[in-house]
């Protein structure tokens, strides 16, 4: 670099965490100042650093003179606050706080996002500064800015991915080499991908919050966590894989929001849960933690966003790519996209849409049961598109068993409702194992 450095008074930042995103934020700015300086137009000085254990060694890049456990202290002064520790509070005060010193704000922290956006929007439209948090969703992957301002003249209609990357790795290590629930689990923990709870990831709630952040961003509408729909892959079994193979599946959790247009009436619809999707789909060679998301425009048609979306450095890329964003903005002026609520669409609950289903009981094995459970689904509008049939090995005394797997063709979620309402109370039917949506015909 021949270019001296931008002779500019250096930019305050506050950094809350120094966890596995934290630390990489911090090498980064460590290791490449210089760089950023000239990117932004202005040194960055970090002033403070957040965390709960002082004595914990995080390596040459975290200055442990600026360590405090009293986060309160360390945005005092601060121009802005990179906020990676999570949870809700005191992550929602302090930014808030924040704001209202006039701290603009880079945030990782999607369940905060999700449960709260609409109070650090406003703080950041009162106080003139900005929020960015293309860290919240899909990890590295630039998607947040292109829904915000790539697409911002264009009309978004659909949103459908993998946005959490320890459940892809989990499914990924079941199918591929057979490893438990728990061991792939804990493999995902290890590898950083994992939320400090990992019952957020794994009962779909990450997965949920970013849905949520996607499809306000998308509609232009204020959706929240409780306006989707939320499964998480806690009930996927080995069988259900195995099931899936069987039919030239894979099992993915999925995060779609669309418009979704009846009787001349726009809603969206936001809404997670495992879905088996044919081995063809792109998204079914999604392995370990990447995600990939397809966002279809009316006018732009589909575009795939692929790419790391957990992990330290990978975050910590987008992070980074943040605060370049509203450095370069307290240099040379000017604030980014505000929150865009104007269509206020309503949300259209999961159980008026149509989708395709995987079913899987034990039932009695005996003549008529089959003609039964068909009798069943058909009686609610629900048809059979393939059923296959395995004797179960009884046991000494038992009547025989058999399980059947049965795919349908699209029919309404509350007939498939109903219908397994009427399978649960029929005597032929032991137990109903797995209800699997259908995805990606
Ligand atoms: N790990 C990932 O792959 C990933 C990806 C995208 C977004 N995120 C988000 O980034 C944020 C951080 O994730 P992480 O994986 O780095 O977490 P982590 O648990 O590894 O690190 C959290 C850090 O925050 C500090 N901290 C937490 N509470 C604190 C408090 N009250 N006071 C002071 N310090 C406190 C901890 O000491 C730690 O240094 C979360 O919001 C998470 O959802 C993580
Ligand atoms: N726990 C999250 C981190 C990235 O947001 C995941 O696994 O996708
Ligand atoms: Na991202």
């Amino acid at each position: 670099m021949t270019d001296p450095l931008p002779d500019h008074a250096p930019l305050r930042v506050a950094v809350l965490g120094a966890g596995t995103v934290g630390a990489d934020v911090l090498r980064v700015i460590g290791t490449s100042g210089d760089e950023l300086a000239h990117r932004i137009g202005a040194p960055l000085e970090v002033t403070g650093i957040a965390v709960t254990d002082l004595g914990k060694d995080r390596g040459e890049h975290v200055d442990r003179a600026l360590l405090t456990d009293d986060p309160a202290s360390a945005i005092a002064g601060a121009d802005i606050v990179v906020e990676v520790m999570g949870g809700i509070e005191p992550a929602r005060t302090l930014l808030l706080e924040a704001m209202s010193h006039g701290a603009s704000v880079v945030t990782a922290n999607k369940a905060l996002l999700a449960q709260d956006g609409v109070a650090l929007y406003e703080a950041a439209d009162a106080n003139g500064v900005d929020l960015h948090f293309e860290a919240a969703v899909a990890g590295a992957i630039p998607l947040v800015r292109p829904i915000r301002e790539s697409l911002a003249g264009d009309r978004i209609e659909k949103v459908l991915g993998i946005v959490n990357g320890t459940t892809n790795y989990v499914l990924d290590a079941m199918a591929r080499t057979g490893a438990s629930f728990d061991d792939a689990l804990a493999s995902a923990q290890e590898l950083g991908y994992a939320e400090a709870d990992p019952t957020a990831d794994v009962e779909g709630h990450d997965a949920a919050a970013k849905a949520s952040i996607l499809a306000s961003l998308a509609f232009h509408t204020r959706v929240g966590m409780q306006d989707v729909h939320c499964e998480g892959i806690t009930s996927v079994t080995a069988a259900d894989i195995a099931a899936a193979s069987r039919m030239g599946r894979t099992i993915k959790l999925l995060s779609i929001v669309e418009r979704v247009e009846e009787e001349g009436e726009e809603r969206v619809s936001a809404r997670v849960y495992p879905a088996m999707l044919p081995d063809s789909h792109p998204l079914a060679s999604v392995s370990e933690a990447y995600n990939a998301v397809f966002v279809e425009a009316e006018a732009a048609g589909s575009l795939m966003f692929y790419g790391q979306g957990a992990g330290g450095a990978p975050t910590a890329s987008a992070v980074l790519g943040d605060l370049v964003t509203v450095a370069r903005q307290r240099v040379h002026g000017g604030v980014g996209p505000r929150e865009s609520r104007y269509a206020d669409l309503g949300i259209i609950p999961v159980d008026a849409l149509r989708n395709a289903f995987y079913v899987s009981l034990t039932v009695q094995d005996k003549p008529g049961v089959l003609a039964e459970v068909a009798g069943t689904l058909s009686s609610h509008g629900i048809s059979i598109s393939t059923i296959h049939q395995e004797t179960e090995p009884a046991e000494e005394g038992e009547p025989e068993r058999a399980r059947i797997g049965i795919a349908t063709y699209r029919a309404l979620e509350s007939a498939m409702d109903s219908a397994l309402d009427d399978l649960d109370s029929s005597g032929a039917v032991l137990t109903i194992d797995s209800v699997i949506r259908l995805e990606g015909e």
